[in-house]
Protein backbone atom coordinates (compact mmCIF):
# COMPACT_ATOMS: atom_id res chain seq x y z
CA UNK A 1 0.00 0.00 0.00
CA UNK A 2 1.18 3.20 -1.18
CA UNK A 3 -1.18 5.70 -0.98
CA UNK A 4 -1.54 7.12 2.56
CA UNK A 5 -3.31 10.35 1.43
CA UNK A 6 -6.13 10.63 -0.67
CA UNK A 7 -6.19 14.03 -2.95
CA UNK A 8 -9.74 15.06 -4.21
CA UNK A 9 -10.15 15.63 -7.90
CA UNK A 10 -10.68 19.69 -7.02
CA UNK A 11 -7.56 19.52 -5.65
CA UNK A 12 -5.44 17.71 -8.00
CA UNK A 13 -6.92 19.60 -10.55
CA UNK A 14 -6.14 23.09 -8.65
CA UNK A 15 -2.65 21.31 -8.20
CA UNK A 16 -1.71 20.73 -11.93
CA UNK A 17 -2.97 24.10 -13.12
CA UNK A 18 0.18 25.26 -11.58
CA UNK A 19 2.33 23.14 -14.14
CA UNK A 20 2.38 24.15 -18.08
CA UNK A 21 1.51 19.90 -18.53
CA UNK A 22 -2.02 20.62 -19.52
CA UNK A 23 -5.14 19.14 -18.34
CA UNK A 24 -5.06 15.95 -16.27
CA UNK A 25 -6.57 12.59 -18.01
CA UNK A 26 -5.91 10.14 -15.25
CA UNK A 27 -4.67 10.04 -11.92
CA UNK A 28 -4.04 6.46 -10.42
CA UNK A 29 -2.45 5.53 -6.60
CA UNK A 30 0.59 3.09 -7.29
CA UNK A 31 0.51 -0.28 -4.20
CA UNK A 32 4.35 -0.28 -5.08
CA UNK A 33 6.49 1.35 -2.27
CA UNK A 34 6.42 2.21 1.27
CA UNK A 35 7.81 5.78 2.10
CA UNK A 36 5.15 8.02 0.28
CA UNK A 37 2.19 8.13 -1.25
CA UNK A 38 2.28 8.07 -5.39
CA UNK A 39 0.24 8.20 -8.31
CA UNK A 40 0.47 7.91 -12.10
CA UNK A 41 -0.73 10.94 -13.40
CA UNK A 42 -1.37 11.26 -17.49
CA UNK A 43 -2.33 14.48 -18.68
CA UNK A 44 -2.87 15.95 -22.18
CA UNK A 45 1.56 16.87 -21.86
CA UNK A 46 2.02 13.49 -21.13
CA UNK A 47 3.13 10.87 -18.10
CA UNK A 48 4.02 11.73 -14.63
CA UNK A 49 4.67 10.03 -11.39
CA UNK A 50 3.01 12.53 -8.21
CA UNK A 51 4.65 11.83 -5.22
CA UNK A 52 3.24 12.96 -1.89
CA UNK A 53 6.36 12.98 0.86
CA UNK A 54 4.44 11.22 4.19
CA UNK A 55 6.23 11.89 7.53
CA UNK A 56 9.17 9.98 7.19
CA UNK A 57 11.25 11.78 4.76
CA UNK A 58 11.79 15.13 6.14
CA UNK A 59 10.78 17.94 4.56
CA UNK A 60 14.11 19.45 4.95
CA UNK A 61 15.88 17.04 2.77
CA UNK A 62 13.41 17.52 -0.51
CA UNK A 63 15.21 20.24 -1.73
CA UNK A 64 18.48 17.79 -1.66
CA UNK A 65 16.70 14.84 -3.11
CA UNK A 66 14.53 16.80 -5.66
CA UNK A 67 17.70 18.88 -6.65
CA UNK A 68 19.74 15.66 -6.87
CA UNK A 69 17.20 14.05 -9.49
CA UNK A 70 17.87 17.42 -11.63
CA UNK A 71 20.96 17.55 -11.72
CA UNK A 72 21.44 13.45 -12.03
CA UNK A 73 19.28 13.99 -15.26
CA UNK A 74 20.70 17.14 -16.88
CA UNK A 75 24.20 14.73 -16.73
CA UNK A 76 22.84 12.35 -18.64
CA UNK A 77 21.76 9.67 -15.99
CA UNK A 78 17.85 8.79 -16.80
CA UNK A 79 16.23 9.11 -13.16
CA UNK A 80 13.07 10.88 -12.54
CA UNK A 81 13.66 14.30 -13.58
CA UNK A 82 11.15 16.76 -11.43
CA UNK A 83 8.80 19.28 -13.25
CA UNK A 84 9.40 23.20 -12.40
CA UNK A 85 5.89 24.88 -11.77
CA UNK A 86 5.01 28.10 -13.09
CA UNK A 87 6.96 29.47 -10.49
CA UNK A 88 9.62 27.70 -11.41
CA UNK A 89 9.64 25.56 -8.21
CA UNK A 90 10.22 21.87 -7.82
CA UNK A 91 8.29 21.60 -4.54
CA UNK A 92 5.17 22.09 -4.01
CA UNK A 93 1.97 21.62 -1.73
CA UNK A 94 -1.18 19.06 -2.64
CA UNK A 95 -3.50 17.71 0.30
CA UNK A 96 -1.61 19.31 3.48
CA UNK A 97 1.37 17.68 2.09
CA UNK A 98 4.75 18.62 0.43
CA UNK A 99 4.12 17.31 -3.39
CA UNK A 100 6.13 17.20 -6.65
CA UNK A 101 5.90 15.82 -9.82
CA UNK A 102 8.46 13.29 -11.62
CA UNK A 103 9.16 12.28 -15.28
CA UNK A 104 7.62 8.86 -15.81
CA UNK A 105 10.26 6.04 -16.48
CA UNK A 106 9.88 3.19 -18.91
CA UNK A 107 10.76 -0.12 -17.71
CA UNK A 108 10.27 -3.13 -15.02
CA UNK A 109 12.31 -4.07 -12.15
CA UNK A 110 13.72 -7.69 -12.07
CA UNK A 111 12.87 -9.78 -9.05
CA UNK A 112 15.59 -12.44 -9.75
CA UNK A 113 18.93 -10.93 -11.82
CA UNK A 114 21.34 -12.55 -13.36
CA UNK A 115 24.44 -11.85 -13.83
CA UNK A 116 24.13 -9.62 -16.82
CA UNK A 117 20.94 -7.19 -14.56
CA UNK A 118 24.20 -7.06 -12.00
CA UNK A 119 26.55 -5.91 -14.56
CA UNK A 120 24.95 -3.61 -16.16
CA UNK A 121 23.86 -2.31 -12.63
CA UNK A 122 27.48 -2.04 -12.08
CA UNK A 123 28.07 0.58 -14.28
CA UNK A 124 25.05 2.46 -14.03
CA UNK A 125 26.07 2.42 -10.37
CA UNK A 126 29.76 4.04 -11.47
CA UNK A 127 27.67 6.65 -13.81
CA UNK A 128 25.67 7.81 -10.90
CA UNK A 129 28.79 8.65 -8.99
CA UNK A 130 30.47 10.04 -11.90
CA UNK A 131 27.23 12.32 -12.85
CA UNK A 132 26.79 13.36 -9.25
CA UNK A 133 30.31 14.50 -8.94
CA UNK A 134 29.60 18.28 -8.90
CA UNK A 135 26.62 18.27 -7.14
CA UNK A 136 27.08 20.78 -4.48
CA UNK A 137 24.66 20.09 -2.34
CA UNK A 138 25.77 17.85 0.88
CA UNK A 139 23.35 15.75 3.16
CA UNK A 140 24.75 13.35 5.99
CA UNK A 141 24.11 9.77 6.12
CA UNK A 142 21.79 9.15 9.19
CA UNK A 143 21.78 5.70 8.27
CA UNK A 144 25.63 4.92 8.72
CA UNK A 145 27.45 3.73 11.46
CA UNK A 146 26.64 6.20 14.10
CA UNK A 147 23.21 5.34 13.27
CA UNK A 148 23.08 1.64 13.93
CA UNK A 149 23.69 1.75 17.91
CA UNK A 150 20.25 3.74 18.05
CA UNK A 151 18.45 0.94 16.09
CA UNK A 152 20.47 -1.67 17.66
CA UNK A 153 19.13 -0.16 21.17
CA UNK A 154 15.12 0.04 20.15
CA UNK A 155 15.00 -3.75 18.61
CA UNK A 156 17.20 -5.49 20.81
CA UNK A 157 15.33 -6.78 24.02
CA UNK A 158 12.83 -8.86 21.16
CA UNK A 159 15.22 -9.46 18.91
CA UNK A 160 15.93 -12.98 20.06
CA UNK A 161 11.80 -13.49 19.87
CA UNK A 162 12.47 -13.37 16.16
CA UNK A 163 15.57 -15.45 15.61
CA UNK A 164 17.46 -17.26 18.79
CA UNK A 165 20.76 -15.47 19.28
CA UNK A 166 20.32 -12.23 17.02
CA UNK A 167 20.75 -9.91 19.40
CA UNK A 168 24.05 -11.27 20.36
CA UNK A 169 24.87 -11.77 16.39
CA UNK A 170 24.03 -8.10 16.05
CA UNK A 171 25.80 -6.80 19.10
CA UNK A 172 29.01 -8.65 18.01
CA UNK A 173 29.02 -7.05 14.32
CA UNK A 174 28.73 -3.89 15.23
CA UNK A 175 30.90 -3.62 18.19
CA UNK A 176 33.43 -4.72 15.60
CA UNK A 177 32.06 -2.36 12.58
CA UNK A 178 32.12 0.65 15.29
CA UNK A 179 35.85 -0.42 16.15
CA UNK A 180 37.16 -0.45 12.37
CA UNK A 181 34.74 1.50 10.08
CA UNK A 182 36.73 3.19 7.59
CA UNK A 183 37.22 6.84 7.43
CA UNK A 184 38.85 8.56 4.84
CA UNK A 185 37.20 6.82 1.61
CA UNK A 186 36.26 8.86 -1.54
CA UNK A 187 33.10 9.84 -0.68
CA UNK A 188 30.66 11.76 -3.30
CA UNK A 189 26.37 11.38 -3.85
CA UNK A 190 24.81 7.53 -3.23
CA UNK A 191 21.92 6.87 -3.93
CA UNK A 192 22.03 4.35 -0.45
CA UNK A 193 19.00 2.23 -1.09
CA UNK A 194 19.62 0.93 -4.72
CA UNK A 195 17.70 -2.51 -4.55
CA UNK A 196 16.11 -4.00 -7.39
CA UNK A 197 12.54 -2.39 -7.18
CA UNK A 198 14.35 1.11 -7.69
CA UNK A 199 15.80 0.09 -11.13
CA UNK A 200 13.99 -0.62 -14.25
CA UNK A 201 15.39 -2.58 -17.25
CA UNK A 202 14.28 -2.94 -20.66
CA UNK A 203 15.68 -6.32 -21.84
CA UNK A 204 19.03 -6.31 -20.05
CA UNK A 205 19.74 -3.18 -20.11
CA UNK A 206 19.01 -0.15 -17.25
CA UNK A 207 16.19 2.15 -18.51
CA UNK A 208 16.39 4.05 -15.50
CA UNK A 209 17.11 4.47 -11.47
CA UNK A 210 14.36 5.66 -9.09
CA UNK A 211 13.41 6.66 -5.47
CA UNK A 212 16.95 8.88 -4.18
CA UNK A 213 14.63 9.50 -1.00
CA UNK A 214 17.47 7.77 0.96
CA UNK A 215 20.69 9.39 -0.90
CA UNK A 216 23.36 11.57 0.45
CA UNK A 217 26.82 11.97 0.72
CA UNK A 218 28.82 8.86 1.82
CA UNK A 219 31.72 6.30 0.69
CA UNK A 220 31.11 6.12 -3.11
CA UNK A 221 32.18 1.69 -2.21
CA UNK A 222 29.70 2.04 0.91
CA UNK A 223 26.96 1.73 -1.99
CA UNK A 224 28.57 -1.20 -4.13
CA UNK A 225 28.48 -2.51 -0.94
CA UNK A 226 24.73 -2.38 -0.71
CA UNK A 227 23.91 -3.20 -3.95
CA UNK A 228 25.75 -6.09 -3.73
CA UNK A 229 23.95 -7.05 -0.75
CA UNK A 230 20.73 -6.63 -2.62
CA UNK A 231 22.09 -7.84 -5.87
CA UNK A 232 24.47 -10.99 -5.88
CA UNK A 233 22.50 -13.15 -2.86
CA UNK A 234 20.69 -16.35 -3.91
CA UNK A 235 17.06 -17.43 -1.96
CA UNK A 236 19.81 -19.89 -0.37
CA UNK A 237 21.65 -17.44 1.32
CA UNK A 238 25.13 -18.66 -0.82
CA UNK A 239 27.35 -15.34 -2.03
CA UNK A 240 27.26 -15.46 -5.95
CA UNK A 241 30.15 -14.55 -7.14
CA UNK A 242 29.92 -14.74 -10.65
CA UNK A 243 26.95 -12.15 -9.77
CA UNK A 244 29.64 -10.42 -7.97
CA UNK A 245 32.13 -10.28 -10.46
CA UNK A 246 29.88 -8.94 -13.11
CA UNK A 247 28.53 -5.94 -10.74
CA UNK A 248 31.91 -4.76 -9.70
CA UNK A 249 33.67 -4.84 -13.16
CA UNK A 250 30.79 -3.41 -14.53
CA UNK A 251 31.15 -0.18 -11.53
CA UNK A 252 34.81 -0.55 -12.95
CA UNK A 253 34.16 0.41 -16.41
CA UNK A 254 33.06 3.57 -15.06
CA UNK A 255 35.15 4.48 -12.19
CA UNK A 256 38.28 2.36 -10.46
CA UNK A 257 38.45 0.89 -6.95
CA UNK A 258 40.68 2.84 -5.10
CA UNK A 259 43.53 0.53 -3.10
CA UNK A 260 41.51 1.92 0.30
CA UNK A 261 38.16 0.94 -0.92
CA UNK A 262 39.15 -2.32 -2.27
CA UNK A 263 40.95 -3.10 1.23
CA UNK A 264 37.52 -2.04 3.13
CA UNK A 265 35.05 -3.91 1.14
CA UNK A 266 34.02 -6.83 3.20
CA UNK A 267 33.68 -4.36 6.47
CA UNK A 268 31.73 -1.99 4.19
CA UNK A 269 29.68 -4.96 3.00
CA UNK A 270 28.78 -6.42 6.76
CA UNK A 271 28.17 -2.85 7.59
CA UNK A 272 25.49 -2.56 4.98
CA UNK A 273 24.18 -5.59 5.66
CA UNK A 274 23.57 -4.83 9.38
CA UNK A 275 22.08 -1.65 8.51
CA UNK A 276 19.45 -3.56 6.49
CA UNK A 277 19.24 -5.95 8.61
CA UNK A 278 18.33 -3.23 11.67
CA UNK A 279 16.06 -1.35 9.84
CA UNK A 280 14.18 -4.24 8.84
CA UNK A 281 14.02 -5.66 12.52
CA UNK A 282 12.86 -2.43 13.78
CA UNK A 283 10.01 -1.69 11.39
CA UNK A 284 9.40 -5.84 11.79
CA UNK A 285 8.32 -5.11 15.77
CA UNK A 286 6.67 -2.36 15.13
CA UNK A 287 3.75 -2.90 12.26
CA UNK A 288 1.15 -0.66 13.17
CA UNK A 289 -1.78 -2.12 13.63
CA UNK A 290 -4.16 -2.75 10.53
CA UNK A 291 -0.94 -1.40 8.30
CA UNK A 292 -1.22 -2.82 4.87
CA UNK A 293 2.43 -2.94 4.46
CA UNK A 294 4.21 -5.55 4.72
CA UNK A 295 7.72 -5.81 6.71
CA UNK A 296 10.41 -7.12 5.06
CA UNK A 297 12.46 -9.85 6.20
CA UNK A 298 14.99 -8.92 8.50
CA UNK A 299 16.60 -12.70 8.71
CA UNK A 300 17.67 -12.20 4.85
CA UNK A 301 20.12 -9.88 5.87
CA UNK A 302 21.19 -11.86 9.65
CA UNK A 303 22.47 -14.41 6.93
CA UNK A 304 24.04 -12.05 5.00
CA UNK A 305 25.81 -11.01 7.99
CA UNK A 306 27.35 -14.32 8.48
CA UNK A 307 28.92 -14.51 5.28
CA UNK A 308 30.56 -10.96 5.34
CA UNK A 309 31.61 -11.94 9.02
CA UNK A 310 34.24 -15.12 7.43
CA UNK A 311 35.14 -12.68 4.07
CA UNK A 312 38.26 -11.31 4.46
CA UNK A 313 39.16 -10.06 1.21
CA UNK A 314 37.29 -8.31 -1.92
CA UNK A 315 38.79 -10.84 -4.27
CA UNK A 316 35.97 -12.80 -2.22
CA UNK A 317 33.16 -10.73 -3.13
CA UNK A 318 34.75 -11.06 -7.26
CA UNK A 319 37.06 -8.34 -7.73
CA UNK A 320 39.77 -9.06 -10.39
CA UNK A 321 42.86 -7.61 -10.61
N1 LIG B 1 9.63 8.00 -12.14
C1 LIG B 1 8.94 6.86 -12.13
N2 LIG B 1 8.56 6.29 -13.28
C2 LIG B 1 7.81 5.14 -13.29
N3 LIG B 1 7.38 4.53 -12.17
C3 LIG B 1 7.73 5.06 -10.98
C4 LIG B 1 8.53 6.23 -10.89
N4 LIG B 1 8.70 6.52 -9.59
C5 LIG B 1 8.06 5.58 -8.89
N5 LIG B 1 7.46 4.69 -9.73
C6 LIG B 1 6.60 3.57 -9.34
O1 LIG B 1 6.15 3.77 -8.02
C7 LIG B 1 6.59 2.71 -7.16
C8 LIG B 1 6.95 3.28 -5.80
O2 LIG B 1 7.98 4.25 -5.93
P1 LIG B 1 9.10 4.42 -4.83
O3 LIG B 1 9.82 5.70 -5.11
O4 LIG B 1 9.92 3.16 -4.72
O5 LIG B 1 8.21 4.59 -3.52
P2 LIG B 1 8.61 4.63 -2.00
O6 LIG B 1 9.68 5.68 -1.85
O7 LIG B 1 7.33 4.97 -1.33
O8 LIG B 1 9.14 3.26 -1.63
C9 LIG B 1 7.77 2.07 -7.89
O9 LIG B 1 7.93 0.72 -7.56
C10 LIG B 1 7.35 2.23 -9.34
O10 LIG B 1 6.46 1.22 -9.72
N1 LIG C 1 15.25 -1.35 0.39
C1 LIG C 1 14.97 -1.41 1.80
C2 LIG C 1 13.64 -0.81 2.17
C3 LIG C 1 13.30 0.53 1.52
O1 LIG C 1 12.20 0.33 0.66
P1 LIG C 1 11.94 1.15 -0.72
O2 LIG C 1 10.61 0.63 -1.20
O3 LIG C 1 11.91 2.62 -0.33
O4 LIG C 1 13.05 0.82 -1.68
C4 LIG C 1 15.01 -2.88 2.29
O5 LIG C 1 14.94 -3.77 1.44
O6 LIG C 1 15.10 -3.10 3.50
Amino acid sequence: MAVYTEVSDEELEAFVAGYDIGRVLSCKGIAEGVENSNFALHTERGSYILTLYEKRVRESDLPFFLGLMRHLSANGLVCPLPILDRRGEALGRLAGRPAALVSFLEGLSVRRPNARHCGALGEALGRLHAAGRDFPMTRENALSVTGWRPLFEAAQAQADRVSPGLRERAAQALDALERHWPAGLPTGVIHADLFTDNVFFIGEAVSGLIDFYFACTDALAYDLSICLNAWCFEPDGSFNVTKGRAMIAGYERVRRLEPDEVEALPLLCRGSALRFMLTRLVDWLNVPPGALVKPKDPLEYDRKLSFHGKATSAFEYGLQR
